[in-house]
């Protein structure tokens, strides 16, 4: 397995070329494409141009290796993942949020966020991708183009405990045969999810069922779908660099190698070709690519990057001292994220996750139980259903503010429904219901900190949450979307009343946004900071094929190119736009 630890390990007698020299060591890729990193859409491409066996891949990989970490392994340790794993980033202060400081989450780790994430499975929908087509230029971006690359992605899985799923899926909008394992939930809650569906039947126009949120249209109740795959987390690390792969002779890994920047052919060129590169933050390596460089590095990692090497708004770079070797102001710009609220409910059950989350014993009976037989709760992530929802096309906020959504079966609103509780600081012991709310939502930025701009320190992440008016008006319909939900004949016996904090931001509106300000966070779920755009728009980082506009030897394929974030969690379209970003790549060298 040719994952390697430290840059000296690298096995230079398979490359064409090595050359050491400067202030920085070369290592030349004869006919090579240099790749970095090993994140979600990472790991696609290096598993697709792999199947090339005349074409050698060096991924760079910031964080570790994935190899044996148990909590990116067992599927409910996702909320203990060691900080190691993660860059441990936080936001500007938060103008929508009291000036809060939100820590965000990213992979730091082999496979990326894919490595760390909660692993729900939503495609977004259909409208969504028509959207990428529109602006674009592009039709090769739209649903019905874009379908078979969900499929290639998808290898349909049973779930850990054997249930066929018959009416809580369809097994004609899933790949069966792809690489990543997507499966229902393994372990059932059965005294929630028999109401949940309960109050689908009674209240249909309401809560309409809906038997897959996958297949294009996802507005309504829905049973979850995830990353998950005989009990385990399937990550881009466990599946496109499985062991089969990863063994390739063509491929290259090296991980704790952190990128500062792409480098120009000669100066004054707009050819990339090379990296550059530090395991210790003070001695730069760097590798050239006699093909292509493809940045995978996420949508913070990709724009800092580009902005690291002079790619990015002249004025502002030139400000902060960084010479513009391209001048592309919408690098950075536009990074949107999803704000997320989670909302918590006294329930009577004792069928809860409390039963271990609350219960050590419980809890490592239930690890020595994955352990031996990959079954019970552990098996699953949280939340149990998904539901989506539009705001009525007369709601007041649309006579000031356009709507956002993609289209008119777009939803604006998700509820991710939960056994447990949502945020356990705001609970005391006992048994809960949850319900967390994210909201589609426009963008903020990403730039270099102008105090600090040492490449390997982070840039300023500011996801603008709550800056808008549609964000607060949005996320107080969802709250009170998901009360009237709860509220339902179904749950009578169930639901006891909200948790004091949400009991008192329900008294008014003005209490409700200030409950919302004060307590909500970034989803995690961020695109659009290098967005593809039509091949003549005059913004843009990357055109429809991800070439990095203006220039030559640069692609960008991950979440960053999103023009918009999909109505839903963003790792399935991530691996999606990755199937088609290893097309286009293949394609031009073919
Ligand atoms: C905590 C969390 C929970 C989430 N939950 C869900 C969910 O349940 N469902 C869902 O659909 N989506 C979820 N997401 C979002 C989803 O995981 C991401 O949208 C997706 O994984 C992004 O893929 P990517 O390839 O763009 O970036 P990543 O997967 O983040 O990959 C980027 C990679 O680049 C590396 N990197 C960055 N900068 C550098 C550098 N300078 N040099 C070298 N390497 C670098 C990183 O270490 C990382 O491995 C979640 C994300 C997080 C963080």
């Amino acid at each position: 397995v040719q994952v390697y630890e430290d840059v000296s390990q690298l096995p230079t007698l398979s490359y064409d070329f090595v050359v050491v020299g400067g202030r920085a060591s070369h290592l030349c890729l004869g006919s090579a494409l240099t790749l970095f990193t090993g994140g979600t859409a990472g790991g696609v491409v290096t598993n697709r141009l792999t199947e090339n066996p005349s074409w050698s891949v060096l991924v760079l990989e910031a964080g570790p290796s994935n190899a044996d970490v148990l909590e990116a392994i067992v599927p409910l340790l996702v909320f203990d993942i060691s900080a190691e794993y993660s860059w441990n980033y936080s936001t500007t202060p938060q103008s929508g949020m009291n000036d809060a400081v939100l820590a965000y989450s990213r992979g730091h780790i082999l496979g990326g966020s894919s490595s760390t994430n909660a692993m729900i499975y939503t495609r977004g929908s259909r409208d969504d991708f028509d959207r990428f087509a529109n602006i674009t230029g592009d039709s090769g971006w739209s649903w019905d183009n874009m379908l078979p690359y969900f499929f290639k992605n998808e290898k349909w899985t049973a779930p850990a405990d054997g249930h066929s799923g018959a009416g809580e899926f369809d097994p004609a909008v899933h790949g069966h045969n792809g690489v990543n394992s997507v499966s229902l939930s393994g372990y059932p809650w059965p005294a929630s999810d028999t109401r949940i569906i309960q109050t689908t039947k009674d209240l249909p126009n309401e809560w309409a069922f809906v038997l897959d949120m996958n297949a294009g249209v996802n507005l309504g109740v829905g049973w979850l779908q995830s990353t998950i795959g005989d009990g385990g987390r399937s990550s881009s690390a466990t599946s496109y660099l499985g062991p089969q792969y990863i063994s390739r002779p063509n491929l290259h890994i090296l991980v704790n190698a952190q990128v500062s920047r792409v480098l120009q052919s000669t100066e004054n060129s707009l050819h990339f070709n090379a990296v550059e590169f530090s395991q210790d933050q003070t001695t730069l390596y760097t590798v050239t690519a006699s093909k292509e460089i493809v940045l995978s590095a996420g949508a913070i990692g990709t724009p800092h990057i580009l902005l690291n090497s002079g790619i990015g708004n002249k004025t502002t770079l030139e400000s902060i001292g960084i010479s513009t070797v391209l001048d592309l102001p919408s690098v950075g710009q536009n990074f949107s994220d999803q704000p997320v609220t989670s909302n918590t409910w006294f329930a009577s059950s004792n069928d809860t996750l409390e039963s271990f989350t609350q219960n050590t014993t419980a809890f490592e009976e239930d690890l020595v139980q994955w352990n031996e037989t990959r079954t019970g709760p552990l098996v699953d992530t949280v939340a149990t259903h998904l539901v989506y929802i539009r705001l009525e096309s007369n709601s007041t906020i649309f006579e000031s503010f356009e709507d956002p959504s993609a289209g008119p079966q777009a939803p604006h609103i998700e509820l991710s429904l939960n056994p447990g509780a949502g945020k356990l600081d705001v609970t005391p012991a006992g048994h809960f219901f949850s319900s967390t709310n994210a909201i589609v939502s426009p963008g903020g930025s990403i730039t270099l900190n102008a105090s600090d701009p040492n490449p390997f320190n982070a840039p300023l992440i500011d996801p603008a949450l709550f800056t808008s008016e549609f964000d607060i008006f949005a996320m107080k319909i969802a709250i009170l979307k998901s009360e009237e939900f709860l509220s339902a004949s179904a749950w009578k016996d169930y639901i006891i009343g909200p948790v004091d904090v949400l009991a008192a931001a329900l008294v008014s509106d003005a209490a409700l946004e200030a409950y919302i300000r004060n307590t909500s966070i970034p989803a995690s779920h961020c695109v659009g900071s290098a967005a593809m755009s039509a091949k003549s728009a005059n913004w843009g980082v990357v055109d429809p094929d991800l070439r990095v506009k203006n220039a030559t030897g640069l692609r960008i394929v991950d979440a960053s190119v999103m023009p918009f974030g999909p109505s839903g969690h963003t790792q399935a379209p991530t691996y999606a736009v990755a199937e088609r970003g290893s097309d286009l790549i293949k394609a031009s060298w073919a």
